[in-house]
């Protein structure tokens, strides 16, 4: 068990999460045209404030993710103030996004008030269509999904474009197959590899389909594109490695060299790392660390990777953690033993470093997919019924352990059945997916969202209160009755609205059961008064 921080400093342990919201504001407020001295220099004293703070709390989980921001600021930095690249601050502020993360889990306690606008990060689309009407509609619709977009005239207008901004500067580009017309393959790649590119066409040919690939497509979309689905891909493609939580991976490993080299693969990937070198601490990291991956040695002086990896699928919290080996034992007897013990992958030394990080991410993301699945709604990845309900219990004791305030939220989408009557179940299905989606966009990572019924979402928005999210809430129902929606005919567009049911953890209103009666209670009350309403339960 973590050691008891109220014990051992009060006034760090209420100052240490309002010193990670300052590093999160300056980090997230990075940008890397108008960095200056001053901003370099205060993110150098804030971090360091924050190691001595952690040093005098004893939390070694947070201490090994501030440890690890510290070395990436002072790596990037270091004593003559270089400026930052975007890479640099991609990695920083996915490092501060799990510090948030962890101080939240480890401490108990929330992170102060962060606005729902400032954790959004913006993306920004070029978008090369000759169909003018479609780049007006997508400017205007993705908008509400955090994305700005220019729009150019032709290829050499994108080309001339990315090469005058600083790499990352964009994140997706959306390409007519006709702007590439007589074009050769060879001229677009090597602006793939700086931005994905998306395209997008009415032509479904083979030939044309190879063409894009052969340029470095990373999607293919034939028109006419449903709006929901276009933002999907577009997310899927713009959203890029640094801006998915890194992965946790504990390295097993008896020698010190080794241990060391692969970390720092690892990391230099992205990915957040533990190494022990002696096994008999194994129980000890895997509590404080919480690794999604473990990366083994066979053969160690105390105990041998067959037995560990045993002892730790007897234990229930481990038994599905992806334990990889690596190790220079060739024979395939030896190395078939180790999978049978509880083992999932065996990697042979020497291994090319890029082989390694492709190995390993490809088993976290899934490993991760998988846990995923189990708590998930299937259609929304959001949570599901269940886990929803359980988080609001997690979220209730906290807010009355911190005296904070906590505020949760049903949305109705409005007659529905209308909407599959009228387009069909699929077009339905595609109008909750939107929904979903625009409720990740507009929400903080702190906030957990779910997929309460059918058409119905909940919400829980720790730390906020009335004043926060009625406007909030407010703002999302009138972004969601402006997405258009395509229905089965392409020429048919509709709009959808929702209903909203507000309500405040209060001194009555303190229980699951409460909270969600008071929310269903104004959801209610919002259908009544007509729908296409956000109504706060009044107690
Ligand atoms: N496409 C789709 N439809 C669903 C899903 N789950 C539930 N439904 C349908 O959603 C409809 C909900 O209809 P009602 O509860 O009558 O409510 P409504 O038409 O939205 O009317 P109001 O809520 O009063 O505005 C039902 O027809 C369900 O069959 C789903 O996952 N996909």
């Amino acid at each position: 068990m973590e050691a008891k921080t109220q014990a051992v400093s009060p006034t760090i342990l209420h100052q240490f999460p309002q010193m990670v919201n300052q590093l999160s504001h300056l980090v997230f407020n990075l940008d890397t045209k108008s960095i200056s001295q001053e901003d370099l220099q205060t993110l150098q004293r804030t971090i360091v404030d924050i190691q001595n703070a952690i040093h005098a709390l004893n939390q070694p989980a947070i201490r090994i993710v501030v440890d690890k921001i510290y070395q990436l600021i002072h790596k990037n930095i270091g004593t003559k103030h270089k400026s930052l690249s975007r890479n640099a601050i991609n990695t920083l502020q996915s490092q501060v996004d799990m510090l948030r993360q962890v101080t939240q889990i480890h401490l108990e306690t929330d992170i102060p008030q962060t606005s729902h606008e400032s954790t959004q990060k913006l993306h920004h689309l070029i978008i090369g269509l000759h169909d003018k009407q479609l780049v007006e509609e997508i400017i205007n619709q993705v908008k509400y999904f955090n994305y700005t977009s220019s729009s150019c005239e032709s290829l050499e207008e994108i080309i001339e474009l990315i090469n005058h901004h600083p790499p990352n500067s964009y994140h997706a580009i959306l390409l007519d197959t006709e702007f590439c017309t007589n074009k050769d393959p060879s001229l677009i790649k090597p602006l793939s590899e700086k931005v994905p590119i998306l395209f997008v066409s009415f032509d479904n040919r083979v030939a044309t389909r190879l063409f894009a690939v052969r340029a470095g497509g990373s999607a293919y979309l034939v028109r006419p594109v449903e709006f929901t689905h276009l933002i999907e891909k577009i997310d899927h493609i713009a959203l890029n490695q640094n801006e998915i939580t890194p992965y946790r991976i504990l390295i097993v490993e008896d020698s010190r060299t080794q241990a060391k080299f692969i970390q720092q693969q690892l990391e230099n990937a992205g990915m957040i790392t533990e190494a022990i070198n002696n096994p008999m601490e194994i129980n000890k990291i895997l509590q404080e660390f919480q690794p999604e991956l473990i990366l083994m040695d066979l053969y160690m002086p105390e105990c041998s990777g067959f037995e560990l990896t045993k002892m730790i699928r007897q234990q229930e919290p481990y038994m599905s953690i992806p334990i990889v080996y690596l190790s220079a034992e060739a024979d395939l007897d030896k190395q078939l033993k180790a999978i049978k013990l509880g083992g999932d992958d065996f990697l042979t030394k020497p291994m090319e470093p890029e082989h390694l990080v492709l190995a390993i991410q490809a088993r976290a993301d899934r490993a991760r997919t998988l846990r995923a699945e189990m708590i998930q709604d299937s259609l929304t990845g959001l949570l599901n019924h269940t886990r929803i309900l359980e988080q609001l219990d997690l979220e209730i004791a906290r807010a009355k352990r911190n005296h904070l305030p906590l505020s949760f939220a049903m949305i109705d989408i409005d007659y529905f059945k209308a909407i599959n009557d009228n387009h069909g179940h699929p077009i339905g299905d595609r109008v909750i997916k939107g929904l979903a989606r625009l409720l990740k966009q507009r929400l903080r990572k702190t906030d957990s969202i779910g997929r309460y019924g059918g058409e119905e979402f909940a919400i829980i928005l720790p730390q906020t209160d009335r004043t926060v999210i009625l406007p909030l809430i407010e703002d999302i129902r009138k972004g969601f009755s402006k997405l258009l929606h395509q229905s089965s005919d392409p020429l048919v567009e509709f709009t959808a609205t929702v209903s909203c049911g507000l309500a405040e953890f209060t001194a009555t209103n303190n229980t699951v059961g409460k909270l969600v009666q008071a929310a269903d209670k104004a959801l209610y009350a919002a259908k009544d008064q007509g729908r296409n309403c956000v109504v706060l339960d009044s107690e």
